[in-house]
């Protein structure tokens, strides 16, 4: 049987990671992957729907100038290929290049240290589950008989359907809500909660849904699920809002409501290894057996993939590393976007939490796009930026909904990790006209207000 420094289960973006970072030292490594390697990634996660959206996205722009027939076909196939390319970097052939083995295969734990995978038993000094999630379906009456479409079979359609049930009012549901809607698939968001994208600042989820409803996304809020059946055109689903029960139809049903660890079938509880909402992992991504660590969706907490990026290499680093202190994740300073359009992207925390923690010593400031000259050159570009600081100017929150907000936010980011006050922003020359210089003039604006927060200042100024 042969033995490996390290053996890494999964090889989507913690995978990778983990594989490509524990190389790096020179272990020997052995990569298991029941599917391809990529990941959700790359087959039905980031990749496919950013391509959906850019396509959606110049369909939605040249329908503003001509009258534009949407080929559902030909748009389906070019986001498949997109997934093609961003493969080839991450093909078995690439794992072997580098230095590690592959095996095509679901892995099981027979022993602590030792898998099968099929007929083969291999052994792991160290192991890293990184098996990523998979779309969760409740117990919802007929939801399975009716084979809902998910994340997993969506990108893989060769035609778009007419109309669509989409259940959740999430990340994913709002990315291809707008995108599919954009594409000519009327969408029908089912929410239960009374707002959608229950992650972010709640008046930017507001902002958000409003725009999708201007481009003819219907919303269901405070609605429930409760019954799903076939017709003969297609899925009528039941919902339930307070009291009032009603019925909704379409040609198909998304499920969007979240997301479950994959760790059935693996044999950790023959092991040991435990399981809450995922893989259990102390601050070093130890699982309960110490040598066992465990990265990205299937423990959590932040389901993304630079999150899984993020975690891979610390696991892998603290696996094959001899080191007498281990690594430990530091979530202070977690970012995301959604890439809805526009945009909206968040660092740090809401205005509430910031309060409940910092009390009224916060600071909130408010930008509107209406007055940076780059937004004014495109009709119709809406933007908002919510910044929130400390006493002395430091970035505890931010919130950006605008055109490439998920890259303005980079900028915001490193001010908040490197501890840098916004203020200091002020004096950086930024290109004109640019969407970063929204950051810039905003930084003027608590650059002033800290001058008229300062002691001396304001006893001044109370004086005149
Ligand atoms: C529609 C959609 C859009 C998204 N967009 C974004 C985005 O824009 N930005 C972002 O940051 N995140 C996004 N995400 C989230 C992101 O895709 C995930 O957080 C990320 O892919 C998780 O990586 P992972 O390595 O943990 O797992 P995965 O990428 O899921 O990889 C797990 C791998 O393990 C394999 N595997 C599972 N079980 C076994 C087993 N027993 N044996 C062997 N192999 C096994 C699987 O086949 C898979 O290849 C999106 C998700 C979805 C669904
Ligand atoms: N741009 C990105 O970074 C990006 C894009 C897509 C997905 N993702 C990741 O994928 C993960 C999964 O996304 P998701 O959209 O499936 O989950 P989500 O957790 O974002 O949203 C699920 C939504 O479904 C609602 N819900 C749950 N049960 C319901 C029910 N029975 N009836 C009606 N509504 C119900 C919840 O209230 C919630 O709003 C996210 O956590 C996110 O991290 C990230």
């Amino acid at each position: 049987m042969k033995n490996y420094d390290l053996i890494v289960i999964g090889s989507g973006a913690g995978g990778l990671t983990a594989t490509f970072t524990a190389l790096g030292f020179g272990k020997s490594v052995l990569v298991i992957e029941k599917d391809r390697p990529g990941g959700e990634c790359t087959w039905s996660g980031c990749i496919p729907s950013k391509s959906l959206i850019n396509q959606a996205k110049a369909v939605h722009t040249a329908r503003k100038f001509a009258d534009i027939q949407v080929d559902g076909a030909s748009i389906m196939a070019n986001v498949r290929a997109v997934s093609e390319r961003i493969y080839e970097h991450e093909t078995p052939e690439v794992l072997q290049k580098a230095g590690a083995d592959y095996l095509n295969g679901e892995a099981v734990f027979v022993d602590a240290h030792t898998l099968a995978v099929g007929d083969q038993r291999v052994r792991g000094k160290k192991i890293i589950l990184a098996t990523g999630s998979a779309p969760l379906l409740p117990p919802i009456p007929g939801l399975s008989e009716v084979a809902p479409l998910t994340n997993e079979n969506i990108f893989q359609l060769e035609q778009l359907p007419e109309s669509l049930l989409i259940l959740g009012g999430g990340v994913i549901s709002m990315e291809l809500a707008q995108a599919l809607n954009r594409l000519g698939v009327r969408c029908t968001v089912v929410e239960m909660l009374p707002e959608v994208l229950g992650r972010e600042e709640p008046e930017f989820a507001a902002l958000m849904r409003e725009k999708l409803a201007s481009e003819g996304v219907v919303f269901q809020l405070d609605t429930k699920a409760t019954r799903v059946e076939k017709t003969a055109q297609g899925i009528r689903l039941h919902t339930v809002r307070g009291t009032q029960e009603s019925t909704l139809d379409a040609e198909q049903i998304l499920v969007a409501l979240g997301r479950a660890p994959n760790i059935k079938g693996m044999g950790l509880d023959t092991v040991g290894i435990q399981v809450d909402k995922g893989v259990v992992v102390n601050k070093h991504l130890q699982t309960s057996l110490p040598h066992v660590y465990a990265c990205g969706d299937v423990a959590g907490p932040y389901l993304l993939s630079h999150m899984a990026n993020y975690q891979g290499k610390i696991a892998a680093m603290n696996a094959v590393l001899p080191l007498p202190v281990k690594r430990s994740v530091n979530y202070q300073h977690v970012t995301w976007a959604t890439f809805t359009d526009p945009e909206l992207a968040r660092a740090g925390m809401t205005e509430t939490e910031a309060r409940a923690q910092y009390g009224d010593r916060i600071r909130v400031y408010h930008y509107d796009f209406a007055k940076l000259d780059r937004a004014q050159t495109k009709a119709g570009d809406m933007g908002r930026i919510k910044l929130i600081t400390d006493h002395r100017a430091r970035v505890l929150g931010a919130h950006i909904i605008a055109e490439r907000a998920g890259d303005l936010i980079a900028e915001v980011q490193v001010l908040k990790t490197l501890g840098i006050p916004f203020s200091k922003l002020q004096g950086v020359i930024h290109p004109y006209p640019s969407y970063a210089d929204a950051l810039r003039q905003l930084s003027q604006q608590v650059f002033l207000d800290r001058i008229f927060q300062h002691p001396v200042v304001k006893l001044f100024r109370s004086g005149k």
